[in-house]
């Protein structure tokens, strides 16, 4: 296990801790998605988080229901198409999820010391002595000594804004807790978190499949966040039943936040197309002192299969303030180092107070950390994982991310259509953005012609260092392969937004037929190799 890849003698020059950064296009190699939610889900709003560089929209069905997310993606798309900026649309299941509503909103005061009954007797209200759960079997899971953590996206009882119980006894449907901090708690409806107890609920409830079924299929979204994944075959319940909705291309990032998930970490990530490493529940799940174990092992993992893992959790005390704390910008850096493809916010955009200056603040510690990230020993380990004889696209790939190194390109030039081959790339780290020209395939039903490639290239949002760019349908329908409109394509892109200027190399990589080239190409469009 490798993690905390600095390049301390070639790079970090003291002087350079006191030299201000210059924002570029690109805020972050490293991908930033953000929940939208009510703080974050004007048009004005969402379009200040797309320029902040958040380029996947996480909608959370935990909180709020599909007409509310409806009215949210309706704003996300204005905003996309005022701003011009490309954003993935991600759902998160709600899952075996336990909820406390509080019918009246009113906020309620609960005191460390004190005793609160968690039932599920439903007709209850909820008060400070009473929380009534919508889970029959809860008095039957849990035993004297566990812990009950209650809150909205944050729940460590560190918060003032969450609740952390210790189990006294059960009787009957009631379990008996001891208030271990004094919270207020103000809203209508909490999550509830029994530490290392498994909720005896499909990981894919009934609820998910019927959000994902409406709301999934009507906006055709590219991810799914699979939340509270445990087995790989809840990864394979949901493949299959995406297949059945006509969804079979979004792709699957099952979220990894309990124990029962990390006992199955290397089987689960067979099956996903991403991670997210769900901190917020593993954090409370497992020891304070394993959770950068495991994170350093799962981010390795990911890593090692060029599958892109999402770190939650980062910076939760921007949910009401307009700095991080130290560890947290610390962090932050920690998990990019650690080679982290993306970070998720989850309260700090969705309810918090400075949802944008939330993304730019992680965007800014991103691109410093990626500025002094090891690039060649993250190259040399993942390489030696790669059995050979290789196949000739994973050699030529990892070719051109050495050539553009060694020829101190601008960016790299991938064409593709199933984001496959711009994935490779990334997989051996580029330094330096990676755009994606996404081709577009032709498909025929007995009906009606289509082309594929929108969805491939969203998500190709959620791979560090790629920048997608739909290619034009009508180089296909030519059926002309000719490389010229696909990279002047790519080349105008680069120039107008700041990535390019003349005489910058370029690093081509693309498969035409059953080959795979790389080539080098200066920016004036004279080939140099
Ligand atoms: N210079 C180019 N201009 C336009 N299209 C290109 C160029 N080079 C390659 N392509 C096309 O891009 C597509 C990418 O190849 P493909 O095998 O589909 O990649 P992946 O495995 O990533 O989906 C192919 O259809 C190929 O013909
Ligand atoms: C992202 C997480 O979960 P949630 O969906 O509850 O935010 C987490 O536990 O880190
Ligand atoms: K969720
Ligand atoms: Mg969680």
């Amino acid at each position: 296990m490798q993690g905390g890849q600095l390049i301390v003698e070639e790079n970090t020059k003291l002087s350079s801790v006191l030299t201000p950064s210059k924002p570029g296009y690109i805020q972050s190699l490293t991908k930033i998605v953000g929940t939208l939610g009510p703080n974050s889900r004007s048009i004005e709003v969402i379009e200040a988080c797309l320029k902040a560089g958040m380029s996947v929209a996480r909608f959370d069905f935990s909180w709020l229901d599909g007409d509310y997310h409806q009215e949210t993606l309706e704003n996300l798309r204005m905003a996309m198409k005022n701003t011009r900026k490309l954003c993935a649309i991600m759902l998160d299941t709600t899952g075996p999820e336990l909820q406390v509503c509080n019918k009246t909103g009113n906020p309620i005061d609960f005191k460390a010391d004190s005793h609160v009954t968690v039932t599920s007797d439903l007709s209850k209200e909820f008060c400070a002595e009473v929380l009534p759960v919508d889970y029959a079997d809860l008095a039957k899971m849990v035993r004297k000594g566990d812990t009950v953590y209650l809150g909205q996206h944050l729940f460590t009882g560190h918060e003032t804004t969450s609740v952390w119980l210790e189990v006294l006894e059960t009787k009957g449907q009631d379990v008996i807790c001891l208030v271990k901090n004094s919270a207020t708690l103000a809203g209508s409806m909490f999550t509830v978190y029994v530490s290392n107890v498994p909720i005896n609920l499909p990981t894919l409830t009934e609820h998910d499949k019927q959000v994902i079924s409406k709301w999934g299929s009507r906006n055709n979204i590219d991810f799914i966040s699979l939340s509270y994944t445990c087995h790989a075959e809840d990864v394979k319940e949901l493949r299959d039943f995406l297949k059945k909705q006509n969804l079979s291309e979004t792709q699957i990032y099952a979220k990894v936040e309990t124990v029962e998930g990390l006992k199955h970490f290397d089987e689960i990530l067979q099956e996903a197309d991403g991670i997210i490493f769900g901190r917020g529940n593993l954090g409370i799940d497992l020891p304070p002192e394993k959770v950068f174990l495991f994170q350093k092992y799962a981010v390795d993992k990911c890593n090692i299969v060029g599958k892109p893992v999402v770190i939650t959790r980062v910076v939760d005390s921007m949910t009401g303030n307009l700095r991080p704390t130290r560890a947290e910008a610390t962090d932050v850096a920690n998990a990019v180092l650690d080679g982290a493809d993306g970070i998720m916010l989850g309260a700090e955009t969705l309810r918090g107070l400075y949802p944008v200056e939330s993304i730019k603040i992680v965007g800014k510690i991103c691109a410093e950390a990626e500025k002094v990230y090891n690039y060649t020993l993250h190259f040399k380990r993942i390489i030696k994982h790669v059995e050979e004889p290789m196949s000739y696209a994973e050699s030529v790939a990892s070719s051109a991310v050495r050539s553009a190194v060694k020829v101190n390109a601008a960016i790299i030039v991938v064409f593709t259509s199933s984001g496959r081959a711009a994935r490779l790339i990334a997989k051996y780290r580029p330094h330096v953005p990676v755009v994606a020209i996404v081709t577009p395939r032709l498909q025929a039903n007995s009906l009606k012609w289509t082309f594929s490639g929108a969805a491939q290239a969203r998500q190709l949002l959620g791979v560090r260092g790629v920048y997608p760019i739909l290619g034009s349908p009508d180089d296909v329908v030519s059926g002309s392969s000719s490389e010229e409109p696909g990279l002047r394509l790519a080349i105008k892109h680069g120039r107008s937004v700041g990535l390019l200027k003349s005489s910058d190399r370029i690093v081509v990589f693309q498969k035409i037929g059953d080959s795979a080239v790389v080539k080098i190409v200066e920016v004036e469009g004279q080939l140099l190799a």
